[in-house]
């Protein structure tokens, strides 16, 4: 997604067209034996069955090699973005007794008005609004997407900068989340920034991007994520072995030595 389009032996490029053709390869009969038990009456249920019946104004399905691209889209988007907020989560979150003792007190109140071996449901998350905080400040400090692009429709001038129509231009997450003027103290992690009753301006707290083409998962991930967030808390305790472990990886961010932590178990 981020790299130089060359597509010649050895580069990221090739390597990635390689890895997404033999993934499309894989996605195929997967779409075909799902097709074969539609034909059988299996009703739609997931988001490939509904890739499959979905038209165009013309009436006209798409090819199997579109659905694969969709669905693999799909399959990045879901998982790395997710992971890196739970890493993080677990990052910060190691470092910080007290904002984990907070939050322990939220999932255990959780946890206490369920009956034994009840799942989790959508009423849950929503009690989860301290927890959600904690997230909402590890995807500011360390975004799972960097940022994203965006054509300019008009000629305009930002900060004495000339843009011309049609200019593709790189916003970030990173930057705009991290301005003082919205965000004092900028890499403080203090999820109070976001105590009911506090709002920021259009455009100014953007994890999930804005405007018409924001992130279609947010709601997934946040439910993926506080579940996550609820079990680990329930049974464990940490401490993250190297504090000062340096941040590499490119596209995502990624603790270079893998972010050991030491585990304490316990129950809630
Ligand atoms: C913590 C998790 C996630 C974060 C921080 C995140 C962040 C973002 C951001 C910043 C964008 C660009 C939005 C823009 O251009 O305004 C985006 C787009 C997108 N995200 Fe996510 N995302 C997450 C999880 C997911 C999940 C779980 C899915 C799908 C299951 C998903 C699917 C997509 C798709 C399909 C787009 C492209 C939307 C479009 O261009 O119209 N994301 N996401």
């Amino acid at each position: 997604m981020h790299s130089i389009p060359l597509s010649f032996p050895g580069t990221t490029f090739y390597r990635a067209n390689k890895a997404a053709a033999a993934i499309c390869k894989e996605l195929g009969i997967i779409i075909r034996e799902k097709r074969a038990r539609m034909a059988e009456g299996e009703q739609a249920q997931d988001i490939l069955s509904h890739t499959i019946l979905a038209t165009d104004p013309s009436g006209k399905h798409m090819t199997e090699a579109e659905i694969a691209g969709k669905i693999m889209g799909l399959l990045v988007a879901g998982y790395s973005q997710v992971a890196t907020a739970m890493t993080f989560f677990m990052k910060y979150v190691g470092q910080r007794p007290d904002i984990y003792a907070k939050i322990l007190t939220e999932q255990t109140e959780v946890a206490t008005a369920k009956k034994a071996g009840e799942l989790l449901d959508w009423d849950d998350i929503q009690k989860m609004k301290y927890s959600w905080n904690v997230i909402y400040e590890v995807m500011r400090l360390t975004p799972p997407i960097q940022g994203a692009f965006r054509e300019a429709l008009t000629d305009f001038t930002y900060a004495g900068y000339t843009i011309p129509k049609g200019w593709k231009i790189y916003w970030t997450v990173s930057t705009t989340n991290k301005n003082p003027k919205y965000f004092p103290d900028p890499e403080k992690l203090d999820p109070s920034r976001y105590d009911d009753g506090k709002a920021f301006p259009p455009f100014t707290f953007v994890p999930f991007g804005a405007g018409p083409r924001m992130c279609p998962g947010k709601e997934y991930a946040r439910l993926a994520i506080l579940t996550f967030v609820h079990n680990v808390v329930k049974r464990f305790k940490w401490e993250v072995v190297f504090p000062e472990e340096k941040i590499g990886g490119d596209m995502m961010p990624i603790p270079e030595k893998g972010l050991p932590i030491r585990l304490q178990s316990h129950s809630c």
